[in-house]
């Protein structure tokens, strides 16, 4: 049952206890769900999925920080949960080579040491929130771990901090509790300013950073934003103009920071930046402290160009406890509350767990940052050519000669779809998988296909061939090409000097239709034996009757040759892999010049 382990445990481990252990758990079921589409049972062998892993018990998932119950709850009806809050980084690495997930907050570094002392068994991370510049994305991708966050469940309990924010700054509300409470009663040192009129610049108009501006409105604020990849259409929806970021900076009397910690906006406001703004400018960071150079930040309210900052994050959390910045006058300092309402947490707790969830079952996920998000809808259509790409491959590796290095792989797409609508992201990272699993140790998936080609120097380009005809099915075929190596089997050489293998879906099954310049067609459920010979009668008999006498069942057999009684290729499918001696025997049949066992 080659095929089918092979098919169900696409992009995932290589084990067959693995494998067995997914049909022994589908066995019993008459549909199920492949990214929220039910599907029913018989499509199993074709079935797509995408991170599976070792299942034969429950997996386990490490809860590193303080979870909604509702989140656990749903973790706990799939995963064997163990929540160990406050853990140091070397208990961290001790304990994540039991777990299948891991699922954090802002407050846990996940760090390259994590994935590496993981063993290769830690296949998704969540982070319950948006965040995620504490997860080593890179070491996550290279060690083929899916990362999901849950981007939209705290966006509201984000936009109201920071319009809390703004509002306590500009009425020195937390200072003057402060002194009312140490009992003083200063009413003319805590005269504030007021909001209606003011400018105020969002940087980062996504999704916390257009509900400030709706809600700023709504306090009679001019908003603006600043946002390289914001569409001016949405901008425009609720009333704001989207500005340079030099233009925001000179005309704001408030910022609102709102954008991701990349290394584009790492310091984004420093010495030169807060030059540019307008004096007494008024600061609100609810993004990430380290969009903010600290210490430049204290010498512009030093200068008084800043006259207040109001920060819930911090570029390193907690912050020193003499840190200038907090201790400033003119500073009011949150513990990174922007995602704290119970609302908030209960909402990322589940969107977390959903995704994680998802993710163990082997669902993609609809919030993956280091996978490209398949729709489901994408991902049906495509099912029996990922299988297709797969094997093709698999064949076209296994046709190169030991000793070539393989360099240089062109994938052909016939498609009657027009060219963007075709996503071959996943067809690439199965032909990917196909060609290096079979030679290495490594496993690969959607997450770490493109890194590990790119790794192991192999080149993959991507062709479409437009063809005529109904753009019902999403392909036509697959070309595999692999350029300037020697093949064991020359008549898999085209005539344009690659090894060419290509490929159809015929009534949902996936055939070999050519290798090298020979039209075959033969079935990719089993395996391959091809042999090259003179066209002639009763070749088909001697090698069938040499497979019959060792009982191995033939399900396909195809001849392509250029004419009659010339060069041939004989595709010949078998259920069962031939003894080393019937391959001799074969090997031995006089006209057979050359033969190649394909394992698929
Ligand atoms: N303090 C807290 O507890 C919370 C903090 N956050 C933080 O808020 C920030 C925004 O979160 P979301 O709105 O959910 O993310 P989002 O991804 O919806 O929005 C981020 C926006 O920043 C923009 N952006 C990227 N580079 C930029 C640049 N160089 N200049 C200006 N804009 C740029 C993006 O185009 C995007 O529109 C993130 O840093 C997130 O981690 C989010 C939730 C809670
Ligand atoms: O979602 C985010 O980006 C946040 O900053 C929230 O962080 P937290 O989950 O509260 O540690």
């Amino acid at each position: 049952m080659a095929a089918s382990a092979s098919s169900t445990m696409l992009l995932s481990s290589k084990s067959s206890r693995a494998s067995l252990s997914w049909k022994n758990q589908l066995a019993s079921t008459s549909a199920f769900r492949v990214s929220g589409v039910t599907l029913p049972r018989r499509s199993l062998r074709q079935c797509p999925r995408f991170i599976i892993f070792s299942m034969d018990a429950k997996p386990t998932v490490l809860v590193a920080e303080k979870l909604g119950e509702a989140g656990l709850k749903l973790l706990k009806e799939f995963a064997n949960v163990d929540c160990s809050y406050n853990l140091s980084p070397e208990e961290l690495c001790t304990k994540i080579s039991l777990c299948d997930a891991l699922v954090v907050r802002s407050g846990t570094k996940v760090t390259r040491e994590i994935f590496e002392s993981s063993g290769g068994r830690l296949k998704v991370v969540g982070r319950a929130g948006v965040g995620i510049d504490n997860v080593d994305l890179a070491a996550a991708t290279e060690h083929g771990c899916l990362v999901v966050n849950a981007p939209t469940a705290n966006t509201v309990a984000a936009a109201e901090h920071g319009i809390a924010l703004l509002t306590a700054m500009a009425r020195n509300v937390a200072q003057a509790d402060a002194s009312v409470k140490a009992g003083k009663w200063l009413r003319n040192k805590y005269v504030g300013v007021s909001l209606v009129g003011k400018t105020l610049a969002v940087m980062g108009f996504g999704k916390v950073g257009s509900e400030v501006a709706r809600r700023a409105k709504g306090l009679g604020m001019h908003v603006i934003a600043h946002d390289p990849y914001a569409p001016a259409d949405r901008a425009r929806a609720i009333g704001v103009q989207l500005v340079s970021f030099d233009e925001a900076l000179a005309s704001a009397d408030f910022i609102s920071l709102h954008m991701p910690l990349t290394p584009a906006t790492k310091q984004i406001l420093n010495d030169e930046t807060f030059a540019k703004m307008k004096k007494g400018v008024r600061i609100v960071n609810v993004a990430r402290g380290g969009v903010i150079d600290e210490e430049a930040l204290v010498r512009a309210l030093d200068a008084g160009i800043v006259a207040q900052a109001a920060l819930d994050v911090f570029t390193v959390e907690p912050p020193p406890k003499d840190s200038k910045l907090i201790q400033h006058e003119n500073v009011t300092a949150t513990p990174h509350l922007g995602a704290s309402t119970t609302e908030a947490q209960e909402g990322v707790a589940i969107e977390v767990a959903e995704a994680v969830v998802g993710a163990l079952k082997g669902e993609l996920s609809a919030t993956a940052v280091n996978a490209p998000m398949v729709p489901a809808e994408v991902l049906l259509e495509l099912k029996p050519f990922v299988v297709l790409a797969e094997k093709l491959g698999r064949l076209a590796v296994q046709l190169v000669a030991g000793g070539s290095g393989v360099k240089s792989v062109k994938v052909t797409y016939g498609s009657a779809r027009a060219p963007d609508d075709l996503d071959t992201r996943l067809l690439r990272a199965m032909i990917t998988k196909g060609m290096i699993e079979p030679i290495s140790s490594v496993f690969i998936n959607l997450v770490n296909a493109d890194f590990t080609a790119k790794q192991r120097g192999l080149q993959i380009s991507e062709e479409r061939l437009l063809l005529d005809g109904s753009p019902e099915s999403p392909v036509e075929f697959i070309q595999v090409q692999i350029a300037n190596v020697e093949s064991k089997f020359a008549s898999a050489i085209s005539d344009s000097g690659e090894i060419r293998v290509e490929g159809k879906v015929k009534d949902g099954v996936p055939h070999l239709t050519k290798v090298g310049s020979f039209e075959v067609d033969v079935s990719l459920e089993g395996s391959i034996i091809l042999c090259s010979q003179v066209d002639q009668p009763g070749m088909i008999g001697k090698v069938g009757s040499v497979l019959g006498e060792e009982n191995v069942n033939v399900s396909f057999m195809s001849v392509g040759r250029v004419a009659p009684r010339k060069q041939a290729v004989m595709a010949i499918g078998v259920d069962e892999q031939p003894s080393k001696e019937s391959l001799k025997r074969i090997g031995e049949i006089p006209a057979i010049q050359e033969f190649v066992y394909l394992g698929l």
